[in-house]
């Protein structure tokens, strides 16, 4: 008995001992961060629970619930600043819309920053290893693996694209009939992606498939929310959903679509015994039968094919949703639209003049701004580092993050600050993007696609497809009336955002 209360008392000693260690060499670290960098303290939000945080964590189920989570840490900003450190059920984190600190992240520390830790082995289930989960040269690899896809001349058909269109505009009721756009733009782009990645579309807008859209659609949603709540259950997602099946099933549902598909991908490579060479001419580029090319394991090629299927599959009919959920709502800009369609004339409709419309793009860039369909990039430090911006009251100074810290960069809340946008800057307005000051894109106040070398490699797809959309909407309908009782936007999601209420309208034919 007296060894077990010795022994005890050691361990706790130790425990002791660990702790100090740990909190004076972090001491050390920031007071040389401060010396070399001119690091100041950083704001912190007032949990009233300091230890997890749990206070704003019910805040933040709460006010999803709601559909207003995604606009809670924007309302913080105003109130905290450009840049706070908070927690919610687990370590402190840092939330920041600082175009400076973005830019840091993204790009000029991109090495300081990765996903990892975080997302590789949480999400490693569903997703195994690919390019969304991990960092280094897995994520090279696999960056790599998707690269075929996004050339110019994949993305570029819009020939193919049409197949799919006409089939969703011959969903929408011509009668004037209310009709939910948005489950019609996520069947849309289950039919392209499996089309440009299995090589055959499930066909979900054509009434005549035998394809289970539904059931499908349901599993995968399923499966992306899982994927959302242990992102941010953080650590704790291990204990909080070890008694949780349900994400299980969902992800087999798509796991066992997906492992069919690389069967067949694989049949080449294995009967007789005979291999295909990489020389092998296909007129249709297939890209699972690309990545078939590189590796014949099939569990490699699930989890390759699902980090590129789970973002063409939502986010770019969120994005289009969100166009048509503000054209609703603003008929002066669906007219300026119209005009520009009209001005088109009988040219054919290819990438080039996609890219020439300016006032589709002004809607475009002015919905993003307001609804980015991916509203929150979440990084970890992979080393002690320095984010620019932040510290000090002037909330100006560079601020130090030891490694392990994990950074959000809220883009509803960059999007939206008074000081970058003006004080009108949650309305809409596309005019506002024919201000040279924005220079389009490219500026850090501005980043629905994200920067650096891990942008968005979509981008250019989801810009040409979304404005090609726009204007065979536009060539079959004249009107477009809101039909949602609703005028506020609210939100549901998990990595991507859409409304919650759908996108109600009805259109009147040409
Ligand atoms: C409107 C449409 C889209 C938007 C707004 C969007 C937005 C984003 C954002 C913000 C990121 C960075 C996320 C992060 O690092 O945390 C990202 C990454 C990514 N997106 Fe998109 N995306 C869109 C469409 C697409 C499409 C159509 C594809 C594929 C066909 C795609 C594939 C990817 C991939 C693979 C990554 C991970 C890149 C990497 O980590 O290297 N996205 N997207």
């Amino acid at each position: 008995m007296y060894h077990y209360v010795e022994l005890v008392g050691i361990l706790a000693a130790l425990y002791i001992a660990s702790l100090v260690y740990k909190f004076v060499s972090l001491r050390i670290r920031y007071a040389k961060a401060a010396q070399q960098h001119g690091c100041k303290p950083i704001s912190r939000y007032p949990n009233r629970e300091p230890f997890m945080g749990t206070d704003l964590s019910r805040l933040m189920k709460e006010e999803a619930k709601r559909g207003r989570g995604p606009f809670l840490f924007m309302n913080l900003h105003r109130k905290y600043g450009d840049t706070f450190s908070f927690k919610a059920q687990g370590p402190a984190q840092i939330s920041t819309c600082d175009p400076k600190n973005a830019q840091t992240i993204a790009s000029t520390k991109f090495g300081d920053w990765g996903v990892q830790p975080i997302r590789g082995e949480p999400l490693a289930p569903f997703l195994g290893r690919g390019v969304l989960t991990h960092d280094g040269p897995i994520w090279k690899r696999s960056r790599a693996l998707l690269r075929p896809t996004f050339n110019r001349t994949e993305v570029a058909d819009l020939e193919n694209f049409e197949t799919h269109v006409s089939s969703l505009l011959r969903m929408i009721p011509k009668d004037r009939e209310t009709v939910d756009l948005q489950p019609l733009f996520k069947n849309l782009f289950l039919d392209t992606s499996t089309e440009f990645i299995f090589g055959r579309s499930v066909g979900s807008l054509d009434p005549a498939s035998s394809f289970p859209a539904p059931e499908f659609m349901k599993a995968f949603d399923a499966a992306s929310m899982g994927f959302a709540q242990r992102l941010k259950a953080g650590a704790l997602a291990p204990i909080l959903f070890y008694f949780d099946k349900t994400w299980e099933q969902a992800y087999t549902v798509v796991h066992n679509f997906v492992d069919k598909e690389v069967q067949r991908a694989l049949l080449p490579f294995t009967t007789n015994g005979q291999t295909k060479s990489k020389g092998d001419h296909k007129e249709k580029f297939i890209l699972l039968d690309q990545m078939a090319r590189e590796t014949q394991d099939p569990l490699d090629l699930r989890h390759q094919v699902l980090n590129i299927f789970l973002p063409a599959r939502g986010v770019t009919a969120v994005g289009i949703s969100n166009v048509m959920w503000e054209l609703a709502r603003h008929p002066d800009s669906w007219e300026a639209l119209r005009e520009e369609v009209r001005n088109i004339g009988d040219q054919p409709l290819t990438f080039e003049l996609m890219l020439k419309l300016k006032v589709a793009k002004k809607i475009i860039n002015e919905t993003f701004r307001l609804h980015p369909p991916a509203p929150v990039v979440t990084r970890i430090a992979l080393k002690d580092t320095v984010l620019p911006s932040g510290g000090g009251h002037s909330q100006k100074s560079p601020v130090f993050v030891p490694k392990g810290t994990t950074a959000l960069l809220n883009l509803y809340a960059l999007h939206t600050h008074p000081e970058l946008w003006g004080e009108d800057a949650n309305e809409f307005k596309p005019e506002r993007w024919a201000d040279s000051k924005l220079s389009g894109e490219s500026s850090w106040q501005y980043q629905p696609f994200f920067g650096g070398p891990r942008m968005c490699p979509g981008q250019q797809m989801a810009l040409v497809q979304i404005t090609y959309l726009l204007v065979r909407i536009v060539q079959e309908f004249k009107g477009l009336e809101n039909k949602d009782p609703v005028n506020d936007y609210y939100a549901v999601g998990g990595v991507t955002v859409a409304s919650m209420h759908g996108v109600k309208v009805s259109l009147t034919p040409a």
